[in-house]
């Protein structure tokens, strides 16, 4: 079964026809990049995923979008619930103003959970598999926001991950940050897509050829080609994508 699935999507921001009949179907374990030009709607798409276009009032969607078979806007499904499931990750890191150890733990907290070994493993654990523990273990109780940029990136991953989501999406996730940076949080997706489905907007054609196994090319609010990584940046069907590929335009 496909883990996430878009169906004839259409969205509207008041008059603005932003999504064009969009039809996708992502595996488990997998991580797809989505490309494109500036307001292709990349953005806009990987919102429909968790719901958060439904925090913008002009916002009109149609279609239907599947998780593990259900539909997210048809069901009666708590999205509260829902987007729990669902981590994402922001261009900007947008750690908390406290300390390491509490953003991290925050997703357990507001769930209710106080007990105090369990919050100890889960942070740890959370840590590691976003390759922050060492650098940071003997420092827990410092402010999150003295961190560097792409500690405070992998730390909002690590709290992503603390509330086990089984999707992670991500929003141009390294563009702040320096190419060591990169390479870590890229290697770290390399690693996370053993137990979670990924999808991530890049505008970054190296990172998408690096890092995902499925490419989608999206422009002026359609997808234009969704196919193998390697196909479309070596072989893609449409001239569109390989000119934009090969940087022509865009
Ligand atoms: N909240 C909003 N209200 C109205 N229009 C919006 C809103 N958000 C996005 N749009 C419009 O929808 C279109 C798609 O925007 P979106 O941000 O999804 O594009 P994108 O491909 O992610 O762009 P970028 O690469 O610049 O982030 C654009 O024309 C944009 O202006």
């Amino acid at each position: 079964m496909y883990k996430l699935e878009a169906r004839d999507i259409q969205l509207y921001y008041g008059q603005k026809h932003a999504l064009k009949g969009i039809s996708m179907a992502i595996k488990p374990n997998t991580v797809t990049a989505f490309i494109g030009p500036s307001g292709c709607g990349k953005s806009t798409f990987l919102r429909c995923f968790n719901r958060m276009n439904d925090l913008i009032d002009t916002c009109r969607i149609e279609g239907e979008i599947l998780i593990d078979g259900r539909d997210i806007y048809k069901d009666r499904i708590n999205v509260v619930d829902h987007r729990k499931k669902i981590g994402m990750v922001f261009q900007k890191p947008n750690p908390f103003p406290k300390s390491i150890f509490e953003n991290v733990a925050y997703g357990l907290r507001i769930n209710g959970i106080t007990h105090k070994k369990f919050l100890e493993e889960t942070v740890e654990r959370s840590l590691r598999q976003a390759a922050l523990w060492d650098e940071v273990k003997d420092d827990l109780k410092k402010s999150a926001l003295a961190l560097s940029g792409g500690q405070q990136q992998r730390l909002c991953i690590a709290r992503t991950l603390a509330v086990e989501p089984s999707v992670i999406l991500m929003d141009e996730p390294c563009s702040a940050l320096d190419p060591i940076s990169t390479a870590k949080v890229e290697e770290l997706i390399h690693e996370l897509k053993n137990k979670y489905t990924i999808v991530m907007v890049t505008h970054n054609m190296q990172q998408a050829a690096r890092v995902s196994d499925r490419t989608a090319f999206f422009y002026l609010g359609e997808l234009i080609e969704y196919d193998d990584t390697p196909t479309i940046f070596t072989n893609p069907a449409k001239e569109a994508t390989q000119n934009y590929v090969t940087g022509r335009f865009g």
